[in-house]
C-alpha cells in the first residue's frame, strides 16, 4: 500500500531470473523492481533460493535464464568484479574477510576494485599519492562502522557483529550505489541486532544507497525494510510492504509448512 516514493526510479530490474542445479530449480522465473533509495528485504524459508538469487545478481553464479539490469545496463553475464565496479557491492552469509590481516588492511585491499591500480597493486603496493588517499578513506570507513580504534587488530579477533561491520566497511570501500547484505544479523547477539537497523539506515542515508537485504530475523526485516519479497522453493510468492506481506496467507503457509 505504502510506496516509498510517489514516482520511484527503478535501479534494478530483475526479469524472469532462473537458476537450475541439475533437476532442482533454485530460482524460478523471478521478476521484480528495486527502487532508488529503498531498503528491500528478501526473505523465505531455508533453501528458498535467496542466496542463489544474490549470487545471480552479483555475477557469482550465471543464470540459466533471465536478466538483471542496473540503471538500464545489463548486469547478467558480467564477472563479479565488473558488477562491483558498476556500483553493486555485497557482503556474504559466510563472512569473507582476510582473517590474518588487520581491519585497516582489509578495508584498504577492498578499495582497489575502484582505484586505477587494481587488486595486484592493492596487495603489493601502489603509488604514494594514491596510497595516501586509500589509507585516509580506509580510516574514514572504519570510523563510520565504529571500528577505527581497532584498526590494527586482526580481523580474526573480532566478534561476529564486528566482523559483519568490517564486511560492510569493505563493501562500502568500492563506493557502491547498491549494497546487498546477505544475513547481516547472523551470529549477532541481541544488542548487536538491536543496533543493526539504525546502522543500516544510517549507512543508506549517508551514502545515498539502495539496500537489498536477506535476513532470517523477521522482526529486523519488518522494522528495517520499505518493501519485502518472499521466496519459497525458488518462486516469488509475495511482495509488498512488511505488514501486508506478514499477513499474506501464502507467506504464513510457506513458513508454517516448512516447520
Ligand atoms: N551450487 C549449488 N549446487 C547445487 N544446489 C545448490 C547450489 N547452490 C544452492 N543449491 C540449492 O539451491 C536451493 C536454494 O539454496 P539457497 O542457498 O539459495 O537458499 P537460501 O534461501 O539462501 O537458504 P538459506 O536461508 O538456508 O541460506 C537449495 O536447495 C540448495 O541446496
Amino acid at each position: 500500500m505504502t510506496a516509498p516514493h510517489p514516482d520511484p526510479t527503478v535501479v534494478l530490474q530483475a526479469r524472469n531470473m532462473t537458476r537450475r542445479f541439475g533437476g532442482l530449480i533454485a530460482v524460478n522465473d523471478v521478476s521484480f523492481d528495486v527502487y532508488e533509495g529503498e531498503i528491500f528485504g528478501l526473505i523465505g524459508p531455508n533453501g528458498a533460493g535467496k542466496t542463489t538469487l544474490f549470487n545471480l545478481m552479483t555475477g557469482l553464479t550465471p543464470p540459466s535464464a533471465g536478466t538483471l539490469t542496473y540503471r538500464g545496463t545489463t548486469v547478467t553475464g558480467l564477472q563479479p568484479n565488473r558488477v562491483a565496479a558498476l556500483g553493486m557491492s555485497r557482503t556474504f552469509q559466510n563472512i569473507r574477510l582476510f582473517r590474518g590481516l588487520s581491519a585497516l588492511e582489509n578495508v584498504k585491499i577492498a578499495q582497489h576494485v575502484r582505484t586505477r591500480a587494481g587488486l595486484w597493486q592493492g596487495v603489493f603496493g601502489t603509488s604514494r599519492p594514491e596510497e595516501a588517499q586509500v589509507e585516509r578513506r580506509a580510516w574514514e570507513l572504519l570510523d563510520l562502522v565504529g571500528l577505527s580504534d581497532r584498526a590494527g587488530e586482526l580481523a580474526s579477533n573480532f566478534s561476529y557483529g564486528d566482523q559483519r561491520r568490517l564486511e560492510i566497511a569493505r563493501a562500502l570501500a568500492t563506493e557502491p550505489r547498491v549494497l546487498l547484505l546477505d544475513e547481516p544479523a547472523a551470529g549477532m547477539n541481541t544488542s548487536e541486532k538491536g543496533q543493526l537497523t539504525a546502522f543500516i539506515r544510517e549507512v543508506r542515508d549517508r551514502f545515498d544507497l539502495t539496500v537489498l537485504v536477506i535476513e532470517h530475523h523477521v522482526p529486523l526485516v519488518m522494522n528495517l525494510c520499505d518493501r519485502v519479497a518472499v521466496l519459497n522453493f525458488g518462486l516469488l510468492i509475495a511482495m509488498g510492504d512488511p505488514a501486508s506481506v506478514q499477513r499474506d496467507p501464502k507467506v504464513i503457509e510457506a513458513y508454517l509448512g516448512g516447520e
